[in-house]
């Protein structure tokens, strides 16, 4: 996290605007499915558990699992580690499954997860340039420099009037 901020800009997403995002992607990747369909959903926690539940309601998926990346620092461990995988009986190689996250910044998440479902379409609501190539799906872009804020991590709280800052 300290080298990704501080952020020049801030992206604030509420709930209501995240689904909105979702089911866009939802209708997206519907017209990309195979020809019998999407199987599985895999949600990479924890961020992406919001949006494949959005999603698999849309496409009709029952079968959701999910993927644990753990990102470390960078002078303590280089590479993100999978510290929980998906049922690869049901996933296999990635064949017709979704792979669904909230967002892509470097990439370094879906490189690691890539590598074990190298045949998944990989799916996210929101796309950072240095990651964009990770993914086969996504709907908004935004610059590198800006910190997409999450509905989750965030709550409505009241502000001072502009004349009352004076
Ligand atoms: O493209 P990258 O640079 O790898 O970053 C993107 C990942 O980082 C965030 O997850 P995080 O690891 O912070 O965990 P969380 O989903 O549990 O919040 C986000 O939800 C993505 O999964
Ligand atoms: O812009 C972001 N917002 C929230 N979490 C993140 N993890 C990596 N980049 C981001
Ligand atoms: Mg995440």
């Amino acid at each position: 996290m300290t080298d990704r901020l501080p952020h020049e800009k801030g992206f604030l997403v509420s709930w209501d605007q995240l689904h909105r995002d979702a089911r866009a992607l939802a209708w997206r990747l519907q017209g990309e499915a195979p020809e019998d369909g999407w199987h599985a959903v895999v949600a990479i926690t924890r961020g992406g558990m919001a949006p494949a539940m959005i999603i698999a309601r849309e496409l009709d998926i029952r079968t959701v699992d999910t993927i644990s990346v753990k990102s470390y620092d960078h002078q303590t461990q280089s590479e993100p580690v999978v510290i929980k995988s998906p049922d690869m009986e049901i996933v296999g190689e990635g064949e017709g499954v979704l792979i669904i996250d909230d967002l892509v910044d470097t990439g370094r998440t879906l490189e690691v997860v890539r590598k074990l479902m190298p045949k998944a379409h990989v799916a996210t609501v929101y796309a950072k340039p240095k990651g964009r190539a990770q993914v086969d799906s996504y709907i908004t872009e935004v610059s590198q420099d800006t910190w997409i804020f999450f509905p989750w991590d965030t709550a409505l709280q009241y502000v001072k009037p502009y004349r009352a800052m004076d």
